[in-house]
């Protein structure tokens, strides 16, 4: 196996994503001038007991309703007191109830969605009823009664309010998860034997930030808002001056003293206006778009192959094979209320240390035959077998959480697509090194260590810089050697590659081929690979599983089922296969040293 000639681009992922997108962000106008406004806003509300020129709340007869002047700038108000001292200090006040706002709205809503999107079904349910409930009670008079209860606790109807807002973080967080949670690299993380909370709480969030941020942004000019209008009514005044209590003020005297109106709603607005302008800026910089739900093909995952002879019969004890299934079934829920079933009682098995290829047209079954191995079939799918045999043990009868530690342990998994399978938010080395760690509990030296050295094994040329580098850097072919080595490290004693060169140019697929059988021989893994194409299986597979329509056509020796196929179908799939010559001969020429073509660096 010669190390593979494609490297990374140098160029663009050297710079840390989070700094270049704060430069962008600083880099618009809108951007700079809406985050200095709200500094500068920030900096009063902290430094209010400094910059007051006097007690906001000491009342001076004789600065009633008295214009401005040197000793008070912005003079006083009806009640004789400071108006720019009773400004600065309603910063302060105004700050922290949309700080309170947005701290409890985030911590009931983030969550919430989170688990909604995640984990849908129930909780899914349950959780958007109570989003929509909540959004059709009358806010104002939950909050009229909270004040009344409270004895108008400005802390505490800031806090409820939040709770009403809450339903905006939630449906923006569930909508964007919903989008993610399917993203092949999630799906490759489970895969890698990953449990939820840390899927959750790393490659899931990582897709949340900028939204919640941008959101905050947007809460936090409404709270600011709200707060002022509730205050106007003279509901939630503070200890403190705020700006709505001032603008209250200011409108009973508007005839008399516009200024006292004026100088109230200028902060609010120019302060809201900031907010505004910062979160519709940062969506910019960041593209934030609203999520498409997209659904990955599913061709993914394959399975074990018979173990058997042409007849179909099971030739190994169930204990020593690397993986057998007996009379396995697949259903799926109707609208109607019915069922399904798209696999149909299969019998597989697959030897330790052997190549299996399954075989077959689009929709006959090997997608859901894996993911039933994998325990991984989407929602409203149902496995029922026999037996499931994996690593010498029937996993049949095992929970949920039991079979997930099988991933990335026993079976590891390499998927179709090489890119999407990698999550853009981190770069190689974590990706190598998080399920070491979680999953195989080795220290972060070692798990560096094996990480480094199977990236060398998979012939990525300067392993630590790959490790250092975002997917983006990579091409296809140096992407699919990064999973191949992310699925060894764990060792596993069944590698699962599901149309592993699909997706890659036809002279790194040889390559990758290659590298497969090397290793599956190195590493005496059984390999079960899908394809769609008989040169691979002639290629690289012992035997090769037919299926058509839920069932297995015909299972056999590689070489016995090209020389004389014993089902018709199984030629035209070897007809159809072969007759574009594109496969075996390009794949053979790929091989062929003489007659390589450079890779594109
Ligand atoms: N979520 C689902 N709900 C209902 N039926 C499904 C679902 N997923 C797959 N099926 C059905 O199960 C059958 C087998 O699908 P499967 O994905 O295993 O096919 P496949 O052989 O892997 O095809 P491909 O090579 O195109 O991926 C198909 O008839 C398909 O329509």
């Amino acid at each position: 196996m010669t190390a593979t000639e494609v490297l990374i681009d140098p160029g663009p992922a050297a710079a840390p994503r989070r700094g270049s997108t704060f430069t962008r962000f600083l880099k618009r106008p809108a951007g700079a001038v809406s985050l200095g406004v709200l500094v500068i806003v920030v900096l009063v509300a902290v430094l209010a007991p400094l910059l007051s020129p006097h007690d906001p709340n000491f009342v001076d007869l004789a600065l009633t309703k008295a214009p401005p002047s040197p000793a008070h700038p912005l003079g006083g108000d009806s009640a004789g007191r400071d108006v720019l001292s009773r400004l600065i200090w309603g910063t302060q006040s105004t700050l922290w109830g949309a700080f309170v706002t947005i701290v409890v709205a985030m911590l009931v809503g983030v969550p919430a969605g989170l688990a909604a999107g995640y984990y849908g079904r129930t909780f899914d349910r349950t959780a958007t009823w109570v989003s929509d409930a909540l959004q059709a009670v009358p806010g104002m008079i939950i909050l009229l009664i909270v004040a009344a209860g409270t004895r108008n606790d400005f802390t505490v109807l800031m806090a409820t309010l939040g709770v009403f807002m809450a339903p905006g973080y939630f449906r923006l967080t569930r909508s964007t998860v919903l989008a993610v949670r399917n993203e092949p690299y999630v799906d490759a993380a489970r895969v890698s034997g990953l449990g939820d909370a840390r899927i959750l709480s790393k490659h899931i969030v990582k897709a949340v930030y900028a939204p919640v941020i941008i959101q905050t942004a947007l809460t936090a000019g409404l709270a600011m808002g709200m707060q002022a209008g509730l205050q106007f009514l003279g509901i939630g005044g503070a200890k403190t001056p705020g700006w709505g209590a001032m603008m209250n003020e200011g409108f009973r005297t508007m005839l008399t003293t516009p200024l006292l109106l004026l100088w109230p709603s200028l902060a609010l607005g120019i302060t809201i206006a900031a907010l505004a302008v910062l979160g519709s800026t940062l969506a910019d910089v960041v593209s934030v778009k609203t999520p498409v739900h997209r659904r990955r093909k599913r061709s993914a995952l394959r399975e074990p192959a018979a173990v058997t002879t042409s007849t179909g019969a099971i030739a190994h004890k169930s204990a020593d094979s690397a993986v057998q299934l007996k009379n396995l079934r697949v259903n799926y829920a109707t609208a109607d209320g019915g069922e399904l079933e798209v696999v149909h009682g299969i019998d597989l098995d697959v030897a330790p240390g052997e190549v299996l290829g399954i075989v077959g047209e689009s929709g006959s079954g090997k997608s859901q035959t894996v993911f039933s191995i994998l325990d991984l079939l989407p929602a409203g799918g149902a496995c029922a077998a026999d037996a499931i045999w994996i690593g010498g043990r029937d996993v049949t009868k095992l929970p949920h959480a039991e079979r997930q530690r099988l991933l990335g342990h026993e079976i590891g998994y390499i998927p179709q697509e090489p890119m999407s399978n990698l999550d853009p938010s981190f770069t190689i080395g974590h990706q190598l090194i998080e399920p070491l760690r979680a999953v195989h509990k080795l220290s972060k030296a070692d798990a560096r260590r094996r990480a480094l050295g199977v990236l060398e094994r998979v012939g990525i040329v300067d392993p630590p810089r790959v490790m250092k580098s975002y997917p983006h850097q990579l091409s296809g072919g140096m992407a699919q050697r990064v999973l191949i080595a992310g699925a060894i490290a764990g060792k596993p004693s069944v590698l699962v590659a599901d149309e592993p060169t699909t997706a890659l140019d036809v002279t790194v697929q040889a390559e990758v081929l290659e590298l497969l059988r090397e290793l599956q021989r190195e590493y005496r893994m059984a390999l079960v690979i899908v394809t769609h194409n008989f040169g691979v299986v002639a290629d690289i597979c012992d035997r090769v599983a037919v299926m058509r329509g839920g069932e297995i056509v015909e299972v056999g020796e590689v070489d016995r089922i090209f020389a004389s196929p014993a089902s018709a179908y199984t030629r035209e799939l070897i007809a159809a296969s072969l007759d574009g010559a594109e496969s075996r001969s390009e794949l053979d020429a790929a091989h062929d040293p003489e007659t390589r073509k450079a890779v594109p660096a």
